[in-house]
């Protein structure tokens, strides 16, 4: 018998996340309980409900740049060691409770040195957070596996010592590289060293890009940088045209995006959010899975938005009408886009996700 498709029984499918920030995605009460220990003053609500409540609003602000603000205090409390493993800790379990079997967390390691610890002990400290998650996750019977992504802020000038940063660490857990930040104004050129130096590596990079800016970037982050995957990559539907009898034509960077099958990493509720889409029902997910691009499912930032893997998937269903096949093709998409070796992600879609799915589907 099929599984009913409600939250309790997301809870329970293998999901696999690709795209969701470290230092968006901490508990309410984390954030309290650090600020008081490292003397932090700044946050602007004292309680784990109040804090939540208003990340919550100040992140539904309907720009990326007034959404980015948010992540002043929670980068705030994340520049100790303590703080660091804590959260990262606490994210693999958070992950682990909610059924993710698999994924992909990013932070940028530059933004974490105000109290004197190096890059390398910036990424040391998460990615033993990591490891001690998903060992306590086991112990409570929930197997889940955590890369980390490095990225570098597209402000900033340091795109080329994060990844450096990130090939370093690659035999310790980081599995690849990302920019991020503010989406006008920085185009994925201005790191272009960066992304070189990745592919003369032959290691693994996603872009933030057709967020809050549209084609060029997206063009710019494929044709010029060479990306694996798109952060985000909801404007490619700027490339897409549906006429008057509901015919699709996708003209010719579209075409390349589907062709390639190059990953997008679409993470609905922070889109509506940012204002990259107007609401849910707008949001361009469900024309891109029909069209068959690889759509993932994604959460971004779990904080702001406050949100689960499960959450993001039940909105799909309730907006789109999605059922478990659809559900299982998004995360085999996911994990077949991973940045593990291919042998790693086949198992993973062979042991755990198809299984997972068969119980559900019945
Ligand atoms: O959705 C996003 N777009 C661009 N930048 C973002 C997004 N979510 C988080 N960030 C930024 C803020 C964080 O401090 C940084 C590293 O995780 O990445
Ligand atoms: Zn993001």
């Amino acid at each position: 018998m099929t599984a009913p498709l409600d939250l309790d029984y997301l809870r329970r499918a293998p999901k696999v996340l690709l795209h969701d920030h470290l230092d968006g995605g901490l508990r309410p009460g984390t954030v309290a309980e650090l600020a008081a220990e490292c003397g932090y003053t700044e946050l602007p609500a004292e309680t784990a409900d109040e804090l939540a409540t208003w990340f919550r609003e100040a992140a539904d602000s309907g720009s990326l740049e007034l959404y980015l603000e948010t992540f002043a205090h929670t980068v705030a409390v994340m520049q100790t060691p303590v703080g660091l493993r804590r959260v990262a800790r606490e994210c693999a379990e958070d992950l682990a409770a909610d059924g993710v079997v698999y994924a992909e967390v990013r932070f940028a390691p530059e933004q974490h040195l105000e109290s004197g610890l190096s890059l390398d002990e910036v990424v040391e400290h998460v990615l033993a957070g990591f490891r001690e998650g998903e060992e306590s996750a086991r112990a409570q019977g929930r197997e889940i596996r955590i890369g980390c992504l490095l990225t570098a802020m597209r402000h900033a000038a340091r795109s080329r010592e994060i990844a450096e940063l990130t090939v370093r660490f690659r035999d310790r857990g980081v599995v690849g590289f990302d920019i991020a930040g503010a989406e006008a104004g920085y185009p994925p050129s201005r790191h272009l060293d960066a992304f070189e130096y990745m592919r003369t590596c032959n290691a693994h990079f996603t872009i933030h890009a057709g967020e809050a800016f549209g084609l060029p970037s997206i063009h710019e982050a494929i044709a010029f940088c060479g990306t694996d995957r798109l952060g985000h990559g909801v404007r490619i539907t700027d490339d897409i045209t549906v006429g008057p009898d509901g015919e699709m034509t996708l003209g010719l960077l579209a075409n390349y995006v589907r062709d390639k099958r190059i990953p997008l990493e679409l993470c609905p509720s922070s889109n509506v959010q940012t204002g990259a889409v107007a609401n849910l029902e707008e949001h361009p997910f469900d024309l891109l899975a029909r069209l068959r691009f690889r759509v993932t499912v994604n959460t971004d930032n779990r904080l702001m938005s406050d949100t689960t893997m499960s959450r993001e998937m039940l909105a799909l269903v309730n907006t789109f009408g999605y059922g478990w096949s659809d559900l299982e093709r998004f995360t085999i998409n996911a994990m077949k886009s991973a940045f593990i070796p291919f042998d790693q992600r086949l198992a993973l879609i062979d042991e755990v996700i198809k299984p997972g799915y068969a119980v559900l589907i019945g």
